[in-house]
């Protein structure tokens, strides 16, 4: 048998002595460590009584309905961040940026629970990551440093909290999945450069939309729907979970696109997802798996944000597919 590599292994070679490195390591680890104990309070589903429970009147920042666990979540993942080099967290349940470490030179933005409207139903959530350098003397402020287009991230990944609790995380170099081992609580790695297929036939999208969509994307489901006798001369697939982080498991392990386009209902012009904690994590690990990430007409990873929580629409999965879409935009 191969030798089993653990999460600790891993991050302790990549860093190889490096003190910046070091620090994103440490990041990396302490989300992680945090994961698993929101994977065990997800386990416990109902007999943890209220953490599907929606949390007062207010919505968060991102302008979601939030749930005692969204919050719980978020407060797991700070504390494990304190005794790291992280000087600031941006979360989709806190309005500003939130100060961790003064002597920290990373921001880390998350979304804490992902597919939070889950919770209560026993399907996978998860929590995804976004770290970026900080510098005091080049940013202006914080804030700053979060407000860069995604192609300046330093690391990305993200937990899924399903029948195995798994970690898919990238520095840069290939996209890497780790999987909780029950048995001794580490990480181990199970699959190392993860290739998404390029070309696919299986799409996840909210179909339920389909009347508030532009053109565009009206015309690439109604293609797609019409086989092997329209204009793709294809059967497609059709699977959405409603979970980004499993729909984006899924395209990791056998390919497919993922679309959460804008559409026409109040507040969906850019679609759902938001740019900081969502898109641009998701597209640096789908590009570092050789796959694409696009709005319809620009490269996430291009895109400038001018809000923390600004939404964007996504599409990312199999290059080819991705293309596919973009040229109907
Ligand atoms: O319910 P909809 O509109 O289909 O949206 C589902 C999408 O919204 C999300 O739940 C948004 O994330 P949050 O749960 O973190 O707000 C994605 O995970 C999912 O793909
Ligand atoms: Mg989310
Ligand atoms: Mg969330």
């Amino acid at each position: 048998m191969s030798e089993s590599v653990t999460l600790q292994t891993y991050l302790d070679r990549w860093a190889g002595g490096d003190a910046g490195k070091a620090a994103v390591a440490a990041a990396v680890k302490a989300i992680a460590e945090a994961g698993v104990g929101i994977a065990d309070l997800v386990a416990r589903g109902p007999l943890e009584e209220g953490l599907a429970k929606i949390r007062g009147v207010d919505p968060n920042a991102g302008g979601d309905a939030q749930k005692e666990l969204d919050v719980v979540a978020e407060e797991r993942i700070l504390a494990a961040l304190k005794t790291t080099p992280v000087a600031f967290l941006a979360s989709e349940e806190s309005e500003d940026l939130i100060p961790v470490n003064p002597a920290g030179r990373l921001v880390v933005a998350v979304d804490p629970l992902d597919g939070s409207s889950n919770i209560d139903t026993n399907v996978s959530v998860g929590t995804i990551y976004s770290i970026l350098p900080y510098d005091p003397a080049a940013h202006a402020s914080p804030k700053d440093a979060v407000m860069r287009p995604g192609r300046h991230q330093v690391a990305a990944g993200f937990l899924a909290y399903g029948p195995a609790t798994i970690l898919v995380a990238t520095f840069g170099e290939g996209t890497h999945v780790f999987v909780q081992d029950r048995r001794t609580g580490e990480f181990l790695l199970a699959r190392a450069h993860v290739e998404i297929p390029a070309e696919t036939k299986e799409y996840g999208v909210n179909q339920s939309n389909v009347r508030h969509w532009d053109a565009p994307m009206k015309g690439y489901i109604e293609d797609c729907l019409a086989g092997k006798e329209g204009p793709r001369g294809k059967d497609f697939n059709m699977r959405w979970v409603g979970s980004m982080v499993a729909d984006a498991f899924r395209i990791f392990t056998r390919g497919g696109v993922y679309l959460y386009p804008g559409d026409r209902r109040k507040g969906y012009a850019d679609g759902r997802l938001r740019l900081i904690y969502e898109a641009n994590p998701v597209a640096f690990l789908t590009e570092q798996a050789k796959g694409g990430a696009t709005d319809g007409k620009t490269r996430i990873l291009d895109i400038a944000p001018h809000h923390i929580h600004q939404r964007i629409p996504l599409v990312f999965g199999s290059k080819a597919e991705v293309e596919q879409i973009a040229s109907y935009y």
